[in-house]
């Protein structure tokens, strides 16, 4: 009887506009307000309540009493959550906000083309409106950050190469990938520890420096040489900077790309936050065709970039010789050029062994942004590998022996694969494989017919290989190839070519 009375006095319309009266009324005197985020938005997912949920999986794992426990697919780690219905305070810029889990069943469907979760997700963020117009952007632009920042540790990094011939996989994807779990660190890796600090904070400013490159209108990429004897570390440095940063490896393979328009579709399907790396440039393609050009006479005297694009092509079709179009201004195009910046991010990652091989023109400064030698050992990267591989820490070794490998290492010249071998083989027995790497090291010391040519300058080792890049860089003699060059079979294209640059 009370019931059909309640229902007759109050209606359901009467008491929902009650409700929403009273609700009202207690907003206006309330000092807080309320933000809904909930998991889904009509019918698509809400990235917002994502990102929350891991933003505060962070901090509940410290702070909480009742967390939920979640291991995504392709994830290395654990998420804990904020339990249903539970909330927790967390501080922004001094400024405290309070998130609630409410979780609530939703009404049986009858009918739907997507069939939702059985309960309502969300979280409710409760901040004080004198602080709303202060934080809530950048609260939220913050979060959104964390979040994925969260995201990329947690998951596993991936290795790509592009498939074979070009082909796409079911998704029609052109990249292939593997879970990538190279255990290369900057910790493990052996070099002198200056240039690897140096390299290791041009990787931290690059990737902090989203601000920097919008304010000075450059995209967002860098580009490594790497170069140097193999065995020095070349792959494992890629690998150290992926596990540094957290980036995924995209391994391009040239020789499987057949022309200029099918690397640029490749780099459209790379994510930002990725290091696209070349190895052995000098061996992929045909890079240096348009020296065979040079025994052209020019008659220009000055450097002219227009024509040092028409002589990367080579006009007869540079790397042709090799199966494929792929010419040296499409390579440089790919890394440098307007397509160069479709999505944002990334680094640029060339590996040889023979930097004087390369076209001047991929090494001029604004090209690669660093050239990174990998030296045969030093003795201060004989150290760390002394520690990675037998736990001998600084000190550890009587100093007559670290004396004795000090004085032999840089005649050995011996790389730090090959004193890696040397140090397994052994490892088991540390004084033993200590031993029997001095040896080898003076035998190499004595073989080597390099050792009279070091010379040495500030207690450094001035290798061939610094002077062949010097020399690629600096010689005018490259120049003058350029010009010469652009001339052969050009003649007439010549003047439609400097338009169309210009
Ligand atoms: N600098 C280094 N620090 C630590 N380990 C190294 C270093 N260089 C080489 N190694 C060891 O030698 C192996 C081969 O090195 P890596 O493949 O990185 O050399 P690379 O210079 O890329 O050779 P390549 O030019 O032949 O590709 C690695 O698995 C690693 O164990």
């Amino acid at each position: 009887f009370c019931q059909t009375l309640l229902q007759t006095v109050f209606p359901p319309e009467l008491r929902f506009a009650t409700v929403k009266f009273f609700n009202r009324l207690f907003n206006c005197f309330s000092s807080y307000c309320y933000f809904d985020i909930t998991e889904i938005d009509g019918v698509n997912t809400n990235e917002l309540y994502n990102a929350v949920q891991l933003y505060l999986s962070s901090s509940v794992s410290i702070t909480g009493n009742r967390l939920s426990l979640t291991r995504a697919l392709n994830s290395s780690g654990f998420t804990f959550g904020l339990a249903n219905n539970d909330s927790i305070v967390d501080t922004f810029n001094g400024v405290n906000v309070l998130w609630e889990h409410v979780v609530t069943q939703r009404q049986a469907q009858n009918f739907s083309w997507r069939p939702l979760p059985d309960e309502k997700r969300g979280f409710t963020l409760r901040i004080m409106k004198k602080d709303k117009s202060l934080i809530l952007y950048s609260y939220l632009d913050y979060i959104m950050e964390k979040a994925n920042e969260i995201r990329r540790k947690n998951q596993e990094r991936l290795l790509y190469t592009n498939s074979r011939g070009g082909s796409l996989d079911s998704r029609g994807h052109p990249w292939e990938s593997v879970p990538f779990k190279h255990p290369s660190t900057f910790d493990t890796l052996a070099m002198d520890p200056e240039r690897k600090k140096e390299i290791m904070e041009d990787l931290q400013d690059f990737a902090n420096g989203q601000s920097f490159y919008q304010k000075t209108g450059r995209a967002w990429k860098r580009g490594y040489l790497l170069y140097g004897p193999p065995g020095t570390g070349k792959s494992s440095m890629i690998a150290a900077m992926a596990n540094h940063l957290g980036y995924d490896i995209y391994d391009l393979e040239l020789t499987e790309v057949h022309n200029n328009s099918e690397l640029r579709k490749l780099l459209m399907k790379t994510s930002s936050k990725s290091i696209i790396v070349i190895e052995d440039i000098d061996c992929s393609i045909n890079l240096t065709n348009r020296k065979k050009n040079s025994n052209n006479t020019s008659s220009r005297n000055y450097y002219d970039p227009a024509a040092e694009l028409r002589g990367a092509c080579g006009g007869s079709g540079c790397g042709e010789e090799g199966g494929n179009s792929i010419t040296l201004s499409g390579l440089l195009n790919f890394t440098d050029g307007l397509w160069s910046c479709c999505g944002s991010e990334r680094i640029f990652v060339f590996t040889t062994n023979h930097i004087e091989k390369l076209d001047p023109a991929l090494l001029r400064s604004g090209r690669m942004d660093m050239h990174i030698f990998m030296n045969y050992c030093s003795f201060s990267a004989l150290k760390i590998l002394l520690r990675n591989y037998l736990g001998y820490e600084e000190g550890d070794l009587e100093v007559s022996v670290m004396k004795e490998l000090e004085q032999v290492i840089d005649k050995a010249r011996m790389t730090p694969a090959d004193i890696s071998e040397v140090l397994i083989k052994s490892r088991r027995f540390k004084e033993k494989a200590v031993k029997e790497l001095l040896e080898t090291l003076k035998l190499a010391a004595e073989r080597n017919p390099k050792n009279g040519l070091l010379r040495r300058t500030n207690g450094e080792v001035d290798d061939e290989e610094e002077e062949q890049e010097k020399r690629a860089l600096e010689s005018p003699k490259e120049e003058s190839e350029i010009e010469d060059s652009c001339s052969k079979g050009d003649e007439e294209g010549e003047e439609e070519e400097e338009e169309k640059i210009k």
